[in-house]
This record gives C-alpha cells, structure tokens and sequence, in this order.
C-alpha cells in the first residue's frame, strides 16, 4: 500500500478502519492482560494533542495495540514513530500501517520493561539538560499493572538522566486505566523539571513516599512508622514528624510537596545518624516475626507430641 499525497501534509490514506483491522486478524482484548483499546479516532486524536507540538517530532509508542493512538500520532506531521509491543497478535495489523507510511513507522515487537529506548533515536537529537525537552516523546496507553512499574522505572530514569532521558527532559504522555471495564482515562503529560524539587537520592524518595502511602487513608504517621525498626517505632516517628514539622494526623494524599521534602530531609539525617536505619525493611521484619512464630508453634506442637509419647511410653511400663 502506497501513500498519496505529500508527506509533509499527511494524513492515512483509506485504510481498513482500526475496527477492520480487529475483525480482520481476530483482536480480541485479553482481560486478564489488562488490554482495552480505544478506537474512537477523536479520543484518541485529544490524548495524542495533550502531548503538545509534534511536528517534526521523533515518538516511541508503547502498547500499540491495534493502533487507535498510532494513526493520531502519525496524522500529527511527525519525522519517525517507534512502537514498541509485546504482543505478537497486534504485529500484522501494525505492519498495514507501516504500510501506509513508509519510513515513518519502526516496529519492535518486544517488551517496553527490557527495551533500550535510550538506543532508538539518533544521537543528534540529544539536548542539555537545562535547555528545552528534546524533539522526543514518549506516548501510551498502557494496562494500569504495566504503567505503574514503568512509570517508577521512568522516574528513576530522569533522576540518573538516562534511559529515555538521555535525550535531555524527554515529555511523556500516558494514560492511566482505573480499571479494564472503564472507558475513562486519565491522561497525564509530564516534562521533567531542571531541578529536583527533593534534592535526595530517588531510593531514598522512593522508600519515605512509598511507606507514607503504604496506609493511604489513614494518618500520615502510620506510614512514616513503618521507616522504623519496632523497637525504636514509637520515639523516631515522634521525632521525625516533629523535626519535619509534620502534622501526624494529615493524611498521605494531604501532604504537600514541602513536606515530603522536609520528611526526606530529616530521613537522611537519620539515616547519617544511624547507618542500620536505610537498609531496614519493614516487610521483611513481618516476614521474619511469622517465621519465628511459626517455628515456635511447630516447636511447642514437637514438645506437645514427645510429652505425649513419652506419657504412652511410660504408660506401656
Ligand atoms: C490497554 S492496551 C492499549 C492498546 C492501544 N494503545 C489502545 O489504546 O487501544 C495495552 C497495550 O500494551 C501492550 N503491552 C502490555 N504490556 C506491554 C509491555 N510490557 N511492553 C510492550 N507492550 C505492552 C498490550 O499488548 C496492549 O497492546
């Protein structure tokens, strides 16, 4: 299939509409993988406009699926789109679009966890950090399981600058699915800012929000309790809420920025303090508690057996 027209104006020729292309290779979305497509080419066309200028643009899609979010991309006057998906279902349909717009699409079918996108575009296209976001964009709508992960993967990447990042502040452009039955999606655009708002480490981050969030509903001070061997649980989250200047009884979602910040500052003094403290985990002191329990359970029912055998012995005397 040949393109008409010019290249720089294009828009898809007639093609197999994307519910074609579904009925034509037998598309079905796989619930358990969490798939739901979005078809409707003004949807998809809004989400892909939330990403900003594309023109010219070089674009890594992650998911296609069977293409809906593709074609507005490629109607978005883009230089070259990579996609990137991992199942081996949506390849032949993908392949009628690349197709349609020789040179323009790149298909990888493979998985976005392991992908080196930090290899896929020219070198050329690399910005300083403190410049303007590179021609590069990142768009998808992904299931929530997948997103979730990468996402964390994704923010690591822009506090080490690498991986996607090695462009400069590549934008990002993702949906987020609450769940497979629902149409809604929330779209989120992000650009990485020159500075950090939290001038720590990311695991340091990562590990004082992930155990804030860790009891979402309830006070913020249950989960900052959790940073903290059970020994010493008590007086440290006394002390570090204080010494953030951080109100026990907020919830994590009422929490500003300001104050996450201040509650990492004060972890990694802590942490400075006490070098057992950053490695501490929380799970794996339950995990370990279960275990003695268990074994002790196991121990006094050994003890309890014996006994009794010893009892039937001496009764047989
Ligand atoms: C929710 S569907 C969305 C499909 C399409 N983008 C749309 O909006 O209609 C998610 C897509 O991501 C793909 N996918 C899931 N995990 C992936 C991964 N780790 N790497 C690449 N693609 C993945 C699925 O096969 C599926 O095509």
């Amino acid at each position: 299939m040949a393109v008409s027209g010019n290249l720089a104006t294009f828009r898809l020729p007639p093609l197999p509409t994307i519910g074609d292309i579904i009925k034509l290779f037998n598309l079905r979305a796989e619930r358990q993988l969490s798939q739901n497509f979005l078809l409707d080419l003004r949807l998809t066309d809004k989400i892909v406009r939330k990403a900003g200028k594309l023109r010219d643009a070089y674009v890594l899609e992650v998911g296609p699926g069977p293409g809906g979010i593709t074609r507005s991309i490629l109607n978005a006057d883009i230089t070259k789109l990579l996609v990137v998906e991992k199942d081996t279902r949506f390849i032949p349909g993908l392949k009628m679009l690349e197709e349609a717009a020789p040179g323009k699409i790149q298909i990888v079918h493979g998985d976005i966890l392991t992908y080196k996108v930090e290899k896929a575009f020219p070198k050329s296209l690399r910005k300083n950090w403190e410049n303007d976001p590179p021609d590069v964009h990142i768009i998808g709508n992904l299931p929530f399981s997948v997103s979730t992960h990468l996402i964390i993967k994704w923010l690591e990447n822009v506090a080490s600058r690498d991986g996607p990042f090695t462009y400069g502040r590549t934008q990002m452009t993702l949906t987020f699915q609450k769940e497979v039955a629902e149409v809604d999606v929330g779209v989120v655009h992000f650009t990485p800012l020159i500075n950090p708002q939290i001038e720590q480490p990311f695991k340091l981050v990562e590990k004082v929000v992930q155990s804030v969030f860790q009891f979402r509903r309830k006070y913020c001070h249950r989960g900052v309790a959790i940073l903290f061997p059970e020994a010493e649980r008590l007086q440290r989250t006394e002390e570090m809420l204080m010494r953030a200047d951080v109100d026990p009884t907020l919830r994590p979602y009422e929490l500003s920025i300001p104050q996450f910040k201040s509650l990492c500052d004060v972890y990694r003094g802590l942490c400075e303090e006490n070098s057992a403290l950053f490695p501490y985990n929380f799970r794996e002191e339950l995990r370990q508690k279960k275990m003695m329990k268990r074994s002790r359970k196991y121990i006094d029912e050994e003890d309890e057996e014996e006994e009794e055998e010893e009892e039937e012995e001496e009764e047989n005397i």
